[in-house]
């Protein structure tokens, strides 16, 4: 046979069948049975849901939720504390919404949030555990192990919150919760701040250095992120281990961008595996290994900080810290405890004070009616920045225009703006209605600190309001039993950087600057909000002036 009669035949045998005899039978019968069954269990799904969700009439009224996913469409990867705040212009303070099948209570008004939460402090002391910060499937039960859960031979029972210790925000009420709770307070005591402020002033010195140097003498726009968390880190670790941390040292930048992933991974409303098994197992979602990667590094850094500091103290090398304190102790806490308090230092303020600070330096930035003031307002009380500077040791906060402007801070761009859940231990009342126990509760501290029932122009940047009225309430720590327990050691450190800063600086914007609370946000649905880290000016009022200041602390930043 030669080729062209090999192409003749193959021509021939290539003729296009009948339609009607290329179609496998047993096959079309197999597929459409198959995908007639899924969708009758779609239709099941969603029907059980609509019944169920009708069955169990919400005790609270709340937007209409989708079959599966509830209402996560309309906060998920966005500003949801925006949207319930929303929400509850139509259904009122307290709304009920559905997070997958999950049923959330959201507390939306400065009035509901003290009637719940702080008058039944005891029922709201727990918080709820999630899949991915507590609980993993253990991938030797789960029919898909990707490689990362294969390569690693740890328990997976617990994730992040299993690492080397655990934090007092994300545990369930119990007695370890007690032990590290009273640990952590009594390190976090007004007492403990005053004899904590000369760490305060060596590193809010240290950022004064840095937005010298780093500015080039106001010449350049300082991309103040990275040297705020610095600080707030650094005032940590002296405090834990009795060692600062630099930005030219790469652990800096482990620890600040490890905790910021771990706080995204507690973000509630951006998690959706957290309340829908099914994207648990959708093949591409990368949260299994990243969150085992950040356990890794998380505990690869407590352990070297640990291993450090007991060097020292063998060596008699150690500055004073609470890790050293702890081991002389006669009654030493147990090493869990220890581990708890030291890990709650370490990740408790580093993004939320940070953000603080930030937003009100970006908010200055655009502000020079307010910088003026502020200044007017320090050399009214500190004539010179000496005095200013020596002020530091002092218990009291001497210029109230200055608490003001970091209390409205806190208020107009609440950092954490849906706090951190609760999960309820007891039924809770609330105009004739129940809490269920066992049910999650948020705290909008946004809505709240938005509250006009409360605040007068609540969406007005004006510092004023706190001088006019000093009782004010303001919800951004929190409130009730689980309330921030870092708040004296935040607002010492913000007021006397503030001060600082607005002493020695005129801070400009760059052209990007955007000081809106929204629009602002670096990223809508991370736990803590930051603002865009656009860069600022922070022109020097008198070069020599703050350089001899400056000098007078000896402070390194290299
Ligand atoms: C501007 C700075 C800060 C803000 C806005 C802030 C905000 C918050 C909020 C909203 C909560 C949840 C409260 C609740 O559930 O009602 C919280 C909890 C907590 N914060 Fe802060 N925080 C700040 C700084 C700090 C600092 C500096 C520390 C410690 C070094 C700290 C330690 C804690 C701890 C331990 C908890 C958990 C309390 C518990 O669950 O019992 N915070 N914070």
């Amino acid at each position: 046979m030669n080729i062209s009669e090999v192409l003749n035949s193959t021509r021939a045998t290539a003729q296009p069948m009948p339609y009607w005899q290329q179609i496998n039978f047993s096959e079309l019968v197999a597929s459409s049975i198959a995908r007639q069954l899924l969708l009758a269990c779609l239709a099941i799904i969603c029907c059980a849901s609509f019944f169920s969700a009708r069955k169990q009439a919400p005790r609270f009224p709340g937007p209409a939720g989708w079959p599966i996913i509830g209402n996560l469409a309309s906060i998920y990867h966005c500003h949801a504390e925006r949207q319930f705040y929303e929400w509850a212009k139509v259904y009122g303070d307290v709304i009920e919404v559905k997070f997958g099948p999950m049923k959330v209570i959201v507390v939306n008004s400065a009035a509901a949030a003290k009637d719940i939460f702080a008058a039944s402090a005891t029922a709201l002391s727990s918080r709820p555990v999630f899949h991915t910060f507590h609980h993993v499937r253990d991938p030797s039960t789960s029919p898909t192990i990707s490689s990362v859960q294969k390569k690693s031979n740890q328990k997976h029972d617990q994730v992040i919150a299993g690492t080397l210790g655990t934090t007092i925000g994300t545990a369930s009420f119990g007695d370890a919760l007690k032990k590290g709770r009273k640990a952590t307070a009594a390190e976090l005591s007004k007492p403990a701040v005053k004899a904590n402020l000369g760490k305060i002033d060596l590193e809010t010195r240290h950022l004064l250095q840095e937005l010298m140097v780093y500015g080039s003498e106001g010449q350049r726009a300082v991309q103040v992120s990275k040297p705020i968390k610095r600080l707030t880190l650094s005032l940590s670790l002296s405090i834990c281990y009795g060692r600062r941390v630099y930005l030219g040292d790469p652990l800096t930048h482990d620890i600040i961008d490890v905790e910021d992933e771990i706080l995204r991974l507690r973000s509630m409303t951006d998690n959706l595996q957290d309340f829908i098994p099914l994207f648990r197992y959708w093949p591409f979602n990368s949260y299994y290994g990243k969150a085992l990667e950040l356990r890794k590094r998380r505990d690869a850094y407590v352990l070297r900080l640990n291993e450090e500091i007991e060097a020292k103290i063998q060596a008699g090398a150690h500055q004073d810290c609470l890790y050293a304190k702890n081991m002389t102790s006669t009654h030493p806490l147990p090493v869990k405890e220890l581990s708890t308090v030291l890990l709650t230092f370490l990740s408790g303020g580093l993004a939320t004070a940070s953000s603080t600070i930030h937003w009100t330096l970006t908010l200055l930035a655009t502000r020079p009616d307010i910088q003026d003031t502020a200044y007017k307002a320090i050399r009214s009380v500190y004539p010179n920045d000496k005095q200013l500077f020596a002020s530091c040791e002092q218990d009291s906060e001497e210029v109230p225009y200055i608490s003001a402007l970091v209390r409205e801070a806190l208020r107009y761009y609440t950092p954490s703006r849906l706090a951190l859940p609760r999960l309820t231990v007891h039924d809770v009342q609330y105009e004739g209605k129940t809490i269920a126990e066992g049910t999650t509760v948020i705290l909008n501290t946004y809505a709240c600190n938005m509250d006009s029932a409360l605040f007068k122009d609540p969406g007005t940047f004006r510092p004023e309001r706190w001088l006019e009225d000093p009782d004010l309430s303001i919800f951004s720590y929190g409130l009730g039993y689980r309330m921030c327990a870092g708040y004296t050691l935040a607002n010492r450190e913000m007021y006397i950087l503030i001060a600082r800063i607005i002493a020695l600086f005129v801070i400009g914007p760059s052209p990007d600057t955007d000081a809106d609370n929204i629009t602002g946000c670096a990223d809508a649905a991370h736990q803590a909000m930051a603002p865009k880290n656009t860069g600022i000016y922070f022109r020097p009022r008198d070069v020599n002036q703050v350089k001899d200041i400056l000098g007078q602390g000896h402070v390194e930043i290299f």
